[in-house]
């Protein structure tokens, strides 16, 4: 690519520039021979090549900066002491030395660029330039963002340009306030993201997510951590939101029905839109019979990070001893039953919250009222899961504002602001649903969380008999086709459901306590009430 000219971005002496190669390409390029250490793919007997990430296996929010300027001193979400959050502060200086770190690393090299677009609006999209030295993360972000036509690649102008050198270590993170060798700044003056001595391919793609965050709602549009599918005809959108491993990936590739997208969606006046082409599965126990769609995803081209193979390429999805965290990204028509062309659908008719709850109290499905759906929105109380943020062994209770607050830029409030305006539109109705325990200690089982979602989209959730669960003024039906009715009501699951109210009123409270952060205005106040009450 003779256009191509990388002096501008201050990487020099590159020796040759593999632009957009193609999956073939990309095949050969990351099983090359002589390849050392994290570079190197291994390809798994279902045709997929498997990298490994070292010790960074998760994202690292520790290490998340955005730098404070003139320009976004006053509308990033800053970390404070009234309300702790991942956006912090990197000076000119830090971002000065990381960018420097990093063009140092990508110089005097071969490299790899990928063009793609984030976000399937043609209004809003955003292009970006991906440069890197390291084959199988050009493979990824091939996989994940959206591919440019033949002639949207003639006239390619980025928007943003993410530098990934992985294999630079930031020595003196101290003096520049850093957090640790490790770090992935933003500067969304200059619109470029810069990744430091981590390898884990999802930085990538929720870094992105990140910027999307920060310039969509600002245009009115929803911006959301969501997966997304419609029905048949393109018409019942619905809308999963939820932190990582609660089951967005799994719940939206459902063979009834069209995927948009299974992490990361725009809510605008047209409807729903994906930001991504791709998609990003948790493979940890992955069964062939109870996800044979993401299973069968995993062939050629789709890409296999962290997960255990032996010499001959034979997989074992059940192996923790690296990670729990262990994934496959895969581009959208890996999976058959899909949007197309465009990852789009009209306005979602229903809204759906997952949460993992680790303490077992939550109803598997609760039935929200408008002002539920406010307040359980800006809790978006869940549990972290093993794996995904570097640090989490053991799923952990939290609230993540918006089911995604590690990549929120602007304040959650905006985030609810635009949901329910949009919502209001089309005139969705939100549940709340408990993919993670109750009171038998295990997990909702996939099956029955399949068919809470199945009466949720056909409806006959709406004319189930319901019951009013305490504390939190949950409705909840007491029967739904194809659900284990003893699941329904969470207290049916423990051997004593004084037990339930232990645990209730506890959880109940840390409700309340969280929530205090948003209670400065009115419009928190007035929430208050939707609440769980003690
Ligand atoms: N009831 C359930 N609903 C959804 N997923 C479940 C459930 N029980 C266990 N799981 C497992 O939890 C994980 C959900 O991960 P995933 O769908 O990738 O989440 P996300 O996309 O939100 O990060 C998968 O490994 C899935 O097999
Ligand atoms: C890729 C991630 O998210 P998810 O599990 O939601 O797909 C992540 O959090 O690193
Ligand atoms: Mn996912």
């Amino acid at each position: 690519m003779a256009k191509l000219d990388l002096t501008k971005y201050g990487i020099s002496g590159t020796t040759e520039i593999v632009y957009n190669p193609s999956y073939d390409e990309l095949f050969a390029e990351e099983t090359k021979p002589g390849l050392e250490g994290y570079e190197k793919g291994q390809v798994s007997e279902l045709g997929a090549v498997n990298v490994m990430t070292g010790i960074y296996t998760g994202r690292s929010p520790k290490d998340k900066f955005i730098v404070m300027d003139e320009n976004s001193k006053d509308t990033v979400w800053w970390t404070s002491e009234g309300y702790k959050n991942d956006n912090k502060p990197a000076s000119k200086e830090a971002w000065d030395a990381c960018k420097k770190l990093a063009v140092n690393e990508l110089s005097n090299k071969r490299l790899f660029v990928v063009d793609a677009f984030c976000g399937a609006n043609k209004d809003t999209r955003m292009a970006i330039r991906f440069i890197m030295e390291v084959a199988w993360q050009a493979h990824f972000v091939t996989n994940m963002f959206i591919k440019p036509t033949a002639e949207e690649l003639e006239n390619f102008e980025p928007d943003f340009v993410v530098y990934n050198a992985s294999k630079a270590k930031v020595e003196n993170y101290k003096e520049l306030g850093l957090n640790s060798e490790t770090a992935v700044v933003f500067n969304i003056t200059s619109r470029e993201q810069v990744i430091l001595n981590t390898w884990y391919g999802g930085e990538m793609k929720k870094g992105m997510f990140s910027m999307m965050n920060y310039f969509l709602p600002l245009k009115g549009i929803a911006s959301m951590h969501c997966s997304a599918n419609t029905d048949m005809n393109g018409e019942n959108t619905a809308i999963f939101f939820g932190l990582s491993g609660t089951g967005k990936t799994t719940l939206s590739t459902d063979p009834k029905r069209l995927l948009i997208g299974d992490d990361e969606h725009g809510w605008d006046d047209n409807g729903v839109f994906n930001f991504e082409g791709g998609c990003y599965a948790k493979v940890i126990n992955l069964d062939k019979d109870s996800e044979p769609d993401i299973y069968n995803a995993i062939k050629r081209n789709a890409l296999l990070e962290n997960v255990t193979l032996d010499e001959n390429g034979k997989i074992d999805f059940n192996d923790k001893s690296v990670t729990e965290n262990t994934r496959v990204s895969y581009p959208i028509d890996h999976i058959e039953k899909i949007v197309r062309p465009v990852s789009a659908a009209p306005a979602a008719k229903n809204v759906i919250f997952l949460s993992a709850d680790a303490f077992g109290v939550l109803p598997p499905v609760s039935i929200l009222t408008p002002e539920q759906t406010e307040y359980y929105f800006l809790s978006g109380f869940t549990a972290k899961l093993a794996g995904t943020e570097r640090g989490i062994t053991e799923p952990t209770p939290t609230f993540s504002a918006c089911f995604g607050q590690a990549f929120l830029e602007l304040h959650p409030t905006k985030y609810a602001e635009e949901l329910v305006k949009k919502m209001k539109v089309s005139g969705a109705k939100a549940y709340l649903v408990n993919t993670g325990w109750n009171g038998t200690g295990k997990r909702i089982s996939i099956k029955d969380t399949r068919g809470i979602i199945d009466a949720i989209l056909d409806g006959s959730i709406k004319t189930a008999p319901t019951k009013t669960i305490p504390y939190f003024n949950f409705e909840v039906p007491t029967e739904l086709p194809g659900v284990d009715p003893k699941i329904l009501d969470p207290r049916d699951t423990y051997a004593d459901a004084s037990q339930w109210e232990e645990k209730a009123k506890d959880l109940a409270s840390r409700f309340q306590k969280n929530f205090v952060k948003y209670e400065s205005n009115e419009a928190g106040k007035a929430l208050v009430a939707a609440g769980p009450q003690l």
